[in-house]
């Protein structure tokens, strides 16, 4: 059986990279399975564990890390946010479309692990109307907003380490990009 594809969705925080996956997911024929990433952050309203999120303390985060077992992991804002290795590898082999919708400092991480990952960037149409979408989430106090932002700014900064660029105006339309890039690599 072919190993499914590696993809790799990321983009600074609030661009919209969630809301544009749930139309992409939706999508059958391009046999997709989402990575649930695992993290110390506390759950937002509604999230839910193992669903969102492996929601999980620091010590068992640095044990998971000690023990080799995330394939890539980094700190944002405070938390940890990591990728258990052995499920990504269960679902490739098993021939599925992994998902990942990650930070950019653990794309660069699985960049260099699996450098056939297709990498895609999100990027708001403005900064104005990114600050205005964290905002308006409403679900960070004004401190956690103000540090999202800073990283942004310096994380669109990599947007030329990536081989796909999706503006996410209209998240149906990026969606469908998407949805068009993993159809011409899975060919
Ligand atoms: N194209 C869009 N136009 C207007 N609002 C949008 C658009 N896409 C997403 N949003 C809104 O922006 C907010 C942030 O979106 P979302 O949570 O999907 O971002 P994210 O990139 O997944 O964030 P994070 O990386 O922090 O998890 C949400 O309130 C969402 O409804
Ligand atoms: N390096 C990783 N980054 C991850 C992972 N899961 C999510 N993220 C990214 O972290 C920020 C913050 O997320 P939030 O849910 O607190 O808003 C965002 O850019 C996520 O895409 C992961 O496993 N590894």
């Amino acid at each position: 059986m072919k190993k499914g594809l590696l993809i790799i969705i990321s983009g600074p925080s609030g661009v919209g990279k969630g809301t544009i996956r749930e139309y992409f997911m939706k999508d059958e024929s391009l046999n997709l399975t989402y990575s649930i990433s695992m993290t110390t952050r506390a759950p937002r309203a509604g999230e839910v564990n193992n669903v969102d999120y492996i929601f999980t303390d620091k010590a068992e985060f640095e044990r998971q890390i000690k023990a080799g077992k995330l394939l890539e992991w980094a700190e944002f804002v405070g938390n940890y946010y990591g990728t258990p290795l052995e499920q990504v590898e269960k679902l490739r082999n098993e021939g599925k479309n992994v998902v990942l919708e990650i930070e950019v400092q653990g794309a660069t991480q699985v960049r260099e692990k699996c450098p056939d990952a297709i990498t895609i960037f999100i990027i708001p149409p403005t900064m104005e109307e990114l600050e205005k979408r964290i905002r308006g989430r409403k679900s960070e106090p004004e401190e956690v907003i103000q540090q999202r932002l800073a990283k942004a700014a310096l994380e669109m900064k990599q947007i030329s380490d990536y081989k796909y660029v999706v503006c996410n105006d209209d998240p149906e339309l990026a969606a469908d990009v998407i949805g068009l890039i993993v159809k011409r690599n899975s060919k």
